[in-house]
């Protein structure tokens, strides 16, 4: 099956400032694909890329078979897009907003179900600069799904939203995926690429720096986290006894009196040495686990710990 989205070579700059740096990477149909990236990584220019807002500076994209730009007309009504901020007038109600976009498509869905689905029913007649950040953040996603899109981008879907219309978001993505749309979503928190996403593009500083699903991320790697809980508080001097014991390989963080966690190299060896350091210093371990890596240490490990921008 072609790719829903096909990108190659990209490159995007503001001035002399460098956005998106010979970005490759495809997207296949009936997927849920995650961009992710710390702040400034260039997922937004990406994704306005592939929207048909900005031309590419140099290489190709292509959009459902299309040119974004030279195609616009053709391809608007077979996607839809939930842009990071804004996308409505401040004046308009919310229920005129979702009714206006619904007209530009030959089959909308139900309005009514949608504003149901969302938890905007109560706020179909308040003024769109009068909603809450997160109905705003709603009622953007509602415009995206109104004309059922073969395809939508969604930056940063459920960015401020509580943890209920979170989970609702989820499920609304999910069922999209089942019903053969394909979803490209950027987002920030990475539990939500890990539980959505088929398919997670990892960017840096405009380049892809890893692709693959997230058990294929997460899986082997180069650190380990060990957490060690004991019985009896650690003794006196326990924890930097315990530190040098491990070598400076290993970070070991004193979560509290009866427990703290290693990270060191995944190859075994940080597990042997903690167990023989209770052994040999009467240390009676309550339990001693594996932590398994998820998304973000991947993230972390891939993109650094200090903040970019
Ligand atoms: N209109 C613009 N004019 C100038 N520079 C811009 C513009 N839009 C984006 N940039 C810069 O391009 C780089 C990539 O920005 P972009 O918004 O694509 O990143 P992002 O990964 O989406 O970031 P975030 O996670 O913060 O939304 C950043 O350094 C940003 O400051």
């Amino acid at each position: 099956m072609p790719a829903v989205v096909e990108i190659t070579d990209l490159r995007m700059s503001y001035g002399g400032k460098v956005a998106v740096d010979g970005l490759s990477l495809e997207v296949a149909a009936d997927t849920i694909t995650a961009v992710l990236g710390p702040n400034g990584a260039g997922k937004t220019t990406t994704l306005e890329t592939c929207e048909g807002y900005r031309r590419p500076h140099e290489g190709r994209v292509r959009v459902l078979g299309l040119d974004p730009v030279a195609d616009r007309r053709a391809l608007m009504p077979r996607i839809g897009v939930m842009l990071q901020a804004g996308g409505a007038w401040s004046g308009v109600r919310a229920d005129e907003m979702l009714r206006h976009v619904a007209r530009l498509h030959a089959h909308p869905l139900d309005i009514g179900l949608l504003m149901d689905r969302l938890a905007l029913h109560d706020c179909g007649r308040t003024p769109y600069r009068r909603l809450s950040g997160g109905q705003q953040q709603r009622l953007g996603l509602a415009m995206a799904l109104v004309g059922r899109p073969e395809l939508v981008f969604v930056d940063e879907p459920t960015a401020g939203l509580d943890p209920q219309v979170r989970r609702t978001v989820w499920e609304l993505l999910e069922e999209l995926r089942a019903d053969g749309v394909t979803v490209v979503l950027t987002t920030h928190y990475l539990e939500e690429a890990e539980r959505l996403a088929d398919q997670v593009h990892i960017l840096d500083k405009g380049k892809l720096v890893a692709s693959g699903s997230p058990l294929e991320l997460t899986r082997g790697g180069t650190v380990a986290t060990i957490r060690l809980v004991v019985t009896q508080p650690f003794p006196p001097g326990a924890p930097e006894s315990l530190a040098s014991a491990l070598g400076a390989a290993t970070e070991l963080v004193v979560l509290d009196r009866h427990s703290l966690q290693v990270s060191g190299p995944a190859d075994g060896s940080t597990l042997a040495v903690v167990s023989r350091w209770c052994e040999e210093h009467g240390v009676l371990p309550e339990s001693l686990t594996l932590g398994q890596r998820n998304l973000e240490d991947v993230f972390l490990e891939l993109t650094g710990r200090e903040t970019t921008t």
